[in-house]
Order: C-alpha cells, then sequence, then structure tokens
C-alpha cells in the first residue's frame, strides 16, 4: 500500500513516519513537505541517515491510498477535495473537519473554512467511541490532544447519563511538543523551563470541539469550563475533570461504566483502585491511562486521563484510523513503541 504524509518535518509528521515505518501493510511511503522538498529525511532528522527517505514538494505526492495531513489548520481543507477526486483516503491531523459547523470552526479559528460542503463526509475518527462510522471512511478527522483524553474519560459516563451536565471542569496540562516544532516566544526554552503556565484561559479551540462530542454523548448542548496548561516536559498530556454525579450514584457505576466501556480494548485502560496515571505510562505509546474516584466530601467525582499527546493525541490515532479505514487490524503498527525514561 501507498501512503503519504505532508507535514512530514513537523512533530506529528514525524512520528507518522517512525510508526508507518514499521507498519505491516505500507510498503511505500511518500514525504511531502513545502520547505525542504528535493532532500532527504536525514537532513531534518539525522537518525533517518541510514534509510535514505526522500521528500517531495505537496504538489508532486503521487496517486496513494492514505494520505495524512499533519499541516496547520487551514491549509488541508484547501487541498482536500482533490485528494478524494484522486481516490485518497484523507486523514487530517488538523482541526480543519472536527467541527460540524463551518459557523463554529469561523468563530474559533479565525478564518473562513476553506471546504464547508466536505464537513458533511468527514467522520470524528476516535475510534473507541465511534469505531464502526469509521470503518472503510475516506475523510477522517483526527481528534485533538485535549479533546481525546477528555472524552475518553467523559463520553462513556455521560453517554450513561451517570453526571450531571452542568458542572465539568477540564484542568489540562501538556507537554511542549503539543505546540508543534515552530518556536514562539511562549514555547522557547527560557520561557517554559522552571516555569508553568495556564493558557488559552476560557477561549481555547479545543472548547468547542470538546463542547461538540460531549453534547453529542449527553444528548444534550453543554458548556465545560476548560483551561489547558503548559508543562516544562518535552510529551505527554494529564487531564483532571472535576464532575457532580448524578443523584445516588457511587463510585462503583462510574467505574464499572468504563470497564464496561473499554475492557476489550487494547489502547484504553483503566487502573486499578489507588493507581493515578502518570505522563510516563502513556509516553511514546498509543495507550491511554483512566483512574477516577468519587470524594464523599463534596460528592464530585475526580477523572484523571493520560495519554501521549503525539500518539494517542495524534500521530497513533490517526494511524488506528487508517488500520479501520483501510480494513487492516486496528493496532497494526503501534505496538511495542513505548518510551521510558
Ligand atoms: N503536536 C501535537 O501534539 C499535536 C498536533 N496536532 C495537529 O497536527 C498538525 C501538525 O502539528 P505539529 O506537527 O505539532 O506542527 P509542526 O509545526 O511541528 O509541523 C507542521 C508542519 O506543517 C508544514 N507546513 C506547511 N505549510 C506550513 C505553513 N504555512 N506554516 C507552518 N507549517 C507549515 C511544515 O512542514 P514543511 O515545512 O515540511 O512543509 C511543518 O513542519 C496541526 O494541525 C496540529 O494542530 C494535533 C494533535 C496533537
Ligand atoms: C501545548 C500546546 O500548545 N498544545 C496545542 C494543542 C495541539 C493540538 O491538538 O492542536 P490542534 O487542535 O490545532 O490540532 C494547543 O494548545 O494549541
Amino acid at each position: 500500500m501507498k501512503v503519504g504524509v505532508l507535514g512530514a518535518t513537523g512533530y506529528a509528521g514525524q512520528e507518522l513516519v517512525r510508526l508507518l515505518h514499521r507498519h505491516e501493510e505500507v510498503k511505500d511511503l511518500y514525504l511531502g513537505s513545502s520547505s525542504v522538498a528535493g532532500e532527504d529525511y536525514e537532513s531534518v532528522y539525522p537518525h533517518w541517515l541510514d534509510q535514505k527517505v526522500g521528500i517531495l514538494q505537496d504538489e508532486n505526492i503521487p496517486d496513494l491510498d492514505v494520505l495524512f495531513c499533519a499541516l496547520p489548520h487551514g491549509l488541508t481543507a484547501k487541498k482536500t477535495s482533490a485528494f478524494l477526486a484522486r481516490k485518497i483516503k484523507v486523514i487530517d491531523l488538523g482541526a480543519d473537519f472536527r467541527l460540524n459547523s463551518a459557523e463554529v470552526y469561523e468563530e474559533w479559528y479565525k478564518i473562513k473554512h476553506p471546504a464547508s460542503e466536505l464537513l458533511k463526509d468527514a467522520v470524528y475518527g476516535l475510534p473507541e467511541l465511534y469505531r464502526e462510522q469509521i470503518r472503510g471512511r475516506s475523510l477522517i478527522a483526527n481528534p485533538g490532544c485535549y479533546p481525546t483524553a477528555t472524552l475518553l474519560a467523559l463520553v462513556p459516563l455521560l453517554r450513561k447519563k451517570l453526571l450531571q451536565t452542568g458542572y465539568l471542569i477540564i484542568d489540562a496540562k501538556s507537554g511542549v511538543s503539543g505546540a508543534g516544532r515552530g518556536v514562539s516566544l511562549g514555547n522557547h526554552y527560557a520561557e517554559v523551563n522552571e516555569n508553568f503556565k495556564a493558557y488559552g484561559v476560557a477561549s481555547h479551540r479545543h472548547t468547542p470541539e470538546i463542547e461538540q462530542e460531549l453534547s453529542r454523548a449527553a444528548g444534550q448542548l453543554l458548556n465545560v469550563n476548560f483551561t489547558p496548561h503548559l508543562v516544562p516536559m518535552t510529551r505527554g498530556m494529564l487531564v483532571t475533570i472535576y464532575a457532580k454525579v448524578g443523584e445516588g450514584i457511587q463510585e462503583e457505576e462510574l467505574r464499572r461504566c468504563w470497564l464496561e466501556q473499554y475492557e476489550q480494548e487494547e489502547f484504553i485502560h483503566v487502573l486499578p483502585q489507588g493507581t493515578w496515571p502518570q505522563t510516563k505510562f502513556s509516553s511514546g505509546s498509543n495507550h491511554a491511562f483512566l483512574q477516577l474516584t468519587l470524594d464523599q466530601r463534596t460528592g464530585n467525582a475526580v477523572i484523571i486521563a493520560t495519554i501521549d499527546n503525539l500518539i494517542k493525541g495524534a500521530a497513533g490515532q490517526a494511524i488506528q484510523n487508517m488500520n479501520l479505514a483501510m480494513g487492516w487490524p486496528e493496532g497494526q503498527g503501534l505496538q511495542g513503541t513505548a518510551l521510558w525514561p
């Protein structure tokens, strides 16, 4: 099978290349770049010196089975209809096809949606929650990293009406690779090292994505308080959620709901009671880890999820989506990739 990656020089792109290289079904891998076409991949990532993978102009990407677009939002949507016309399945790691409404996209992303006519054809690619809808599809919106961790924790509980919908507080922390490879004042070393800060307070673009999918699960429109923070570490994400449980709901029911949803899942793990998720549990892997408790004094559930922002939050989940779209084993290419320390 022929597979391509646009934005291959970015952080999500290089994780795709790393994982696709070990995927049994991927025979030919084509990398596209707007900045280093014509060079070998080792010119950007020197550890690729023994593989001699060439980089093409995006425009010269040949006909493929699947194309991953790991580009800044707005760019993928401009190119998508041309790829779909060539019968290439498109998996977008960016935000262009995640929101159902072009108006909501335009409000939060501050640009006109470049291809709103395609929104109806896109599927939200979170396999553990929407597996059957993803199979065989040609346009897949890979979820954002914060939404992935949040939705894995909350969607099953909201579907079963175990939580109240009027009080959901999502306190999230991400490693700096979440911001991509491009340097900005807010994410260069001296600004991040030995520092800890919230950003996007009450305004982060993942808020409407989280609300869209939680509303779908709850069967009613709901709002959340979502506050992301930047942690001085390279990769990883930990999300702590505070929620009010429904009348009379006990901790055991919350846990049983997760276990029923995830007991067959290769990548989602409800930890044994008392073991709390750490970012290193997921590092380099497609695994997500969950834990919760019901604080008897306040009556609030405290729910924690961890993923690797670059893997389950981006490249790994995108490969799961490719496997579903192509009818391959869902975990193909995603085993044995963990990093510790
Ligand atoms: N980092 C993460 O944890 C996650 C990222 N994502 C999403 O994945 C996509 C890629 O993210 P990430 O890899 O972190 O980002 P990077 O900034 O690291 O990489 C983006 C790549 O896009 C290419 N590109 C093409 N045109 C442009 C342009 N006009 N401006 C900037 N870059 C351009 C660049 O490659 P070249 O110069 O070779 O063309 C660049 O390397 C984004 O949509 C991001 O939001 C989603 C979930 C998590
Ligand atoms: C630490 C950091 O900056 N993280 C990124 C999230 C990356 C991501 O998932 O972005 P997209 O939704 O644009 O794909 C951010 O907060 O924007």
